[in-house]
């Protein structure tokens, strides 16, 4: 007995240390599969070992979108990536990454299609006011207050899209689908794309109904949905955001939306989540999300499959599966 708990020990401190850092919802099932090729360590479980494991840490698995700082990077001497598991990439210290030669992966294309048909839905819900409509037969208004108010069709829209990479990418076709016009704007023109292009977000919004904000956050991209973008969008208009509260001046977007001076929006991401500035609780031409856009079973399981296979890959010295590019 003694020999083979010995045995699992020198097995156990054979594998790869991964640190782990989490949020509290990390599924069991998928820890427990990741124990079996790795040595998992979660510092806020214990908390005394960072030391012990300071200059063997080589990789971290970062759940969601727990804050990876420079201090956090600091700590670990021999790191070399960080496998992260989401989309966007701005909650990990991509400077620091770059300074120190830390390679950073992320989602890849695995949350791409749910996020891109949760965005339609954001959009369909703001223009035809489906939850609203819910919320007035759930209140009993309906045989009291009779007809409920119109909305606007979806098809032959023209939309914007803010970020053409994967999701975007996904909502084009799935909006093109339903008989709208898609134009976009994005860092550079993409030759094989046959959607005009705009380098300016006010002239792409200009030329929009309907704005979809699916880039990613960076310094460039903050607040990228200014005050003349809003303007330049116009009363009608309506704002789609599942990328990162921080791309909409959401100040401003509430100012506009008390004023009647944009037409609505559709916001799976705000700027001080969970906190979800209250002007907006009792308009129904908003629909409110708890940032949920990207996360279904399906993407779930998609992303653990992306998480094995970029550690997998780091560990083996092959190509990672979806690196950030973090020139
Ligand atoms: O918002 C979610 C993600 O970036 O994956």
């Amino acid at each position: 007995m003694a020999n083979q708990s010995e045995e699992q020990n020198q097995e156990q401190q054979q594998r790869p240390i991964v640190m782990v850092h989490r949020l509290p919802t990390f599924s069991f099932s998928f820890a427990n599969r990741l124990k079996t090729h790795y040595h998992l360590f979660d510092p806020l479980d214990s908390p005394d070992l960072i030391d012990l494991h300071r200059d063997s840490v080589r990789a971290i698995f970062c759940v969601g979108p727990s804050p990876v700082t420079s201090e956090l990077i600091a700590r670990y001497p021999c790191l070399e990536i960080i496998v992260g598991s989401s989309a966007g990439v701005d909650h990990i210290d991509l400077r620091e990454c770059r300074r120190r030669g830390i390679a950073v992966t992320n989602a890849g294309n695995a949350f791409s299609e749910a996020a891109a048909e949760y965005a339609v839905g954001l959009l369909i819900d703001a223009l035809r006011r489906v939850s609203a409509g819910d919320r007035f037969v759930r209140a009993g208004l309906w045989p009291k207050a009779g007809e409920y108010p119109l909305g606007f069709k979806l098809g032959g829209k023209r939309v914007g899209i803010v970020g053409l990479g994967s999701i975007g990418s996904e909502v084009a076709n799935r909006l093109a689908a339903f008989g709208c016009s898609i134009a976009y704007n994005s860092r550079k023109k993409k030759p094989s794309v046959p959607y005009p292009y705009y380098a300016k977000v006010c002239d792409l919004a200009v030329n929009s109904d309907v704005l979809v904000v699916c880039c990613a956050l960076a310094d460039e991209t903050h607040h990228i949905i200014n005050k003349d973008v809003m303007t330049a969008l116009g009363k009608e208009g309506v704002i789609i955001n599942v990328g990162r509260g921080k791309l909409v001046d959401e100040k401003e977007l509430v100012q506009f939306l008390v004023r009647g001076e944009i037409g609505g929006a559709g916001l799976d991401v705000f700027e001080n989540e969970p906190y979800v500035p209250k002007e907006l609780f009792t308009m129904d031409n908003v629909v409110l999300s708890p940032h949920r856009a990207v996360l279904t079973q399906e993407s779930f399981e998609a992303i653990q499959e992306v998480v094995v296979a970029n550690l997998e890959a780091f560990f083996a010295n092959k190509p990672l599966v979806s690196p950030v590019q973090n020139e």
